[in-house]
């Protein structure tokens, strides 16, 4: 099986999120997307970052009608903060058989080589990169593939600031999403 694993805070999940996931599917011989909830991104410290069930629960929400997509806890059983090449490391150990590519935003790429051995990542897994605006990719590997698809300016950092302004975030989210963070009164 080829799995496609699309790391993420997912401080909230948001459609573009779900965009770039149905894109990459589309456009590649990919079984399936795992949605792997990071607990703690090594490279972003965050007051409004919230609990990491609650971020899982969201994506579990927002992809259950969707039966080529997985959630993945994988992460909170393992040391923080989370580093990919660990994760992917112990993926592959789990699932021989398995054969594993990991999507990327744009922004994320920029900042590529500060992560734990990235050349690891880029000698071992193929590497999608969605566009993201303002984010220019100037960073060229064999490993990388950049996907050319519609930019999407959204953001959970613009989703969290909207929800406490008290403004809609109606159609940013999926509705069971928006419903989630109302019900539980998340990022006010
Ligand atoms: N609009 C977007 N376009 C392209 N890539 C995106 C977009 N939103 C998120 N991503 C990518 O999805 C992955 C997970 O992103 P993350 O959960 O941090 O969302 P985010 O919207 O960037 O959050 P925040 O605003 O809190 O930093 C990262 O690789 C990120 O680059
Ligand atoms: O492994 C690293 O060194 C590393 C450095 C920065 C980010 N990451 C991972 O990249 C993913 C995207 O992070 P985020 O916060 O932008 O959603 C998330 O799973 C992080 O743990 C990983």
């Amino acid at each position: 099986m080829k799995i496609g694993l699309f790391f993420g805070s997912f401080n909230p999940i948001h459609l573009g999120h779900l965009i770039i996931a149905e894109t990459i599917y589309d456009r590649t011989d990919l079984d399936e997307v795992w949605f792997v909830v990071s607990p703690q991104n090594p490279l972003k410290k965050r007051k409004s970052l919230i609990h990491e069930f609650d971020r899982l629960r969201m994506v579990e929400l927002a992809i259950e009608d969707n039966f080529h997509f997985r959630a993945s806890d994988v992460e909170f059983h393992m040391p923080r903060p989370s580093y990919t090449i660990d994760t992917l490391t112990y993926l592959s150990e789990q699932y021989p058989k398995h054969n594993f590519s990991i999507f990327l935003g744009s922004d994320n790429l920029k900042q590529f080589k500060k992560w734990k051995n990235y050349e690891q990542i880029l000698e071992h897994y193929q590497v999608y990169v969605y566009p993201r605006p303002g984010e220019k990719v100037d960073f060229s590997h064999p490993s990388i593939i950049e996907v050319d698809a519609p930019l999407l300016d959204i953001s959970a950092t613009f989703i969290r600031e909207a929800i406490q302004q008290e403004r809609s975030v109606r159609y940013l989210l999926p509705d069971a999403v928006v419903d989630y963070i109302r019900d539980k009164k998340l990022y006010f």
